[in-house]
């Protein structure tokens, strides 16, 4: 059994992670208890926060704040506001926070937030008490030396601001390391915006040299058009590249002769929904199956499937969103000869930049832009190489070897501390 994954399809984006880490450890001779302790995070949090809705009304809203492991450092994660919010999604995206950090060598374990609501229909005065609120409620397990919050879905640098400022009035201390992605004025990182998508594309500029292709020319498709999708439609057209598809939680574009990024960007609004305002709208799952070279998932998990991955037509898939790939879709993939760029290298560049925030918020000294990016490009095209080699040496798919990669610092500072 060493090394080979139980193939169990499964919609589960926890159980589906643990089998990865499962046979990682396996791969990697860990005893049974490094799986028992790195398969759960040690802790999380469920929270009920009631927000006052501008009707006068009061709604409770679930939220969770999962906390992987802690051995290498305080854990790091974004926090997810979205209808689609479960306990599960959290700890899993907190484990993928562990493997990711470990992967760019960063002094963090995994952690992660998310809470079930809906930020298009709520005003921003909603929006800011529930922010608040969830920081209230977390705020006992939280801090710049326990666990350090950030952006992710629907969630931006005006949220950060507010619960950083919440935070500053419940602990009686204003060090903005409580929290990554805040507005430059408090103390947040250049770059930091787009940082994830920087990230992505300083990777996929590695993977590209090593499936033979290049950048400019290349037909790309790109699921979400946030944050992370929105900033690298833009890097990439720059950079040459024909942007044929997007799209959003509303709909796709796809136009085989390439799309008006510049316009897109211009129109969409601040949930990155644009695709409603054009005709010929496909779905999302009709965009994925489309003709293209490279295909970007930026949005939500669960994307790549069993179902679809026969019929994927991209010779590369570089993952900017977490988890949009199951690994039973990962084994057709990769016997179909496409090389995968998983989520936990690929979309690393975020908490990279989160963490030269933190420092600098530490150190009260900052860098400019071209400091960050040099630094970020140079973190990234290490770890990338070292797990493409990680891949060609062992003879596994870039996902299982990415975990591999991941895990090493983690099991070695467990073991350090004696705890197993
Ligand atoms: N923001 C960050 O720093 C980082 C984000 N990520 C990941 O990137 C992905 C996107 O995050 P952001 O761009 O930050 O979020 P965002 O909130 O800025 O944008 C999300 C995009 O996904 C679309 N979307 C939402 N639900 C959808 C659905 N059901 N089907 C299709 N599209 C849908 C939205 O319309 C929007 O275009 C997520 O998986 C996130 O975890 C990963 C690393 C860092
Ligand atoms: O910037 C961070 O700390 C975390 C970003 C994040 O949530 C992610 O990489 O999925």
């Amino acid at each position: 059994m060493k090394g080979k994954l139980i193939n169990a399809e499964s919609g589960n984006v926890l159980t589906g992670t643990q089998q990865l880490i499962r046979t990682a450890l396996q791969t990697m001779n860990e005893p049974a208890a490094m799986y028992e302790l790195l398969k759960e995070p040690l802790r999380t949090l469920t929270v009920r926060v009631p927000v006052k809705m501008d009707d006068g009304s009061v709604k409770v809203f679930t939220g969770y704040r999962a906390q992987h492991n802690d051995a290498v450092g305080p854990t790091k994660g974004g926090v997810r506001f979205h209808p689609d919010v479960t306990e599960e999604e959290v700890k899993a995206l907190s484990l993928w926070m562990s493997i990711k950090c470990g992967i760019v060598n960063l002094p963090y374990g995994g952690g992660k937030g998310g809470v079930i609501c809906d930020p298009r229909t709520m005003s921003l005065r909603e929006l800011e008490g529930l922010s608040r609120g969830y920081v209230r409620a977390i705020s006992q397990i939280v801090g710049p030396t326990k666990d350090i919050p950030a952006p992710d879905v629907y969630t931006n640098s005006q949220v950060m601001a507010w619960m950083l400022d919440e935070y500053s009035r419940i602990r009686e201390f204003d060090s903005p390391s409580f929290i990554t992605g805040k507005p430059v004025v408090l103390g947040g990182s250049l770059g930091r915006e787009s940082s994830t998508a920087l990230g992505v594309t300083i990777v996929l500029q590695e993977a590209v040299k090593k499936a033979g292709m290049t950048v400019a020319g290349s037909r790309v498709i790109i699921q979400g058009f946030g944050n992370a999708g929105g900033y690298l439609a833009k890097f990439l057209h720059d950079a040459g590249a024909v942007i044929v598809g997007i799209a959003d939680a509303r709909g796709a574009l796809y136009n085989p002769d390439g799309l008006d990024i510049l316009e897109l960007l211009d129109r969409r609004d601040s949930f990155g929904t644009v695709s409603h305002l054009f005709p010929g709208r496909i779905t999302n799952r009709e965009l994925l199956v489309q003709d293209c070279d490279i295909l970007i998932p930026a949005a939500i998990e669960n994307q790549i499937t069993e179902e679809n991955a026969p019929d994927i037509k991209a010779k590369l898939l570089v993952e900017a969103a977490n988890g949009p790939t199951t690994y039973a879709a990962t084994e057709i993939l990769t016997k179909r000869g496409v090389l995968i760029v998983p989520d936990v290298l690929a979309s690393a560049g975020g908490v990279v930049v989160s963490y030269f925030e933190w420092v600098q918020n530490n150190q009260g000294y900052y860098w400019t832009l071209e400091e960050i990016n040099k630094k970020l490009a140079d973190i990234l095209t290490a770890a990338f190489e070292t797990v493409y080699r990680a891949s060609r040496l062992r003879g596994i798919n870039m996902r299982l070897a990415a975990y591999i990669v991941g895990l090493k610092r983690m099991t070695e500072a467990v073991k350090w501390r004696g705890w197993i």
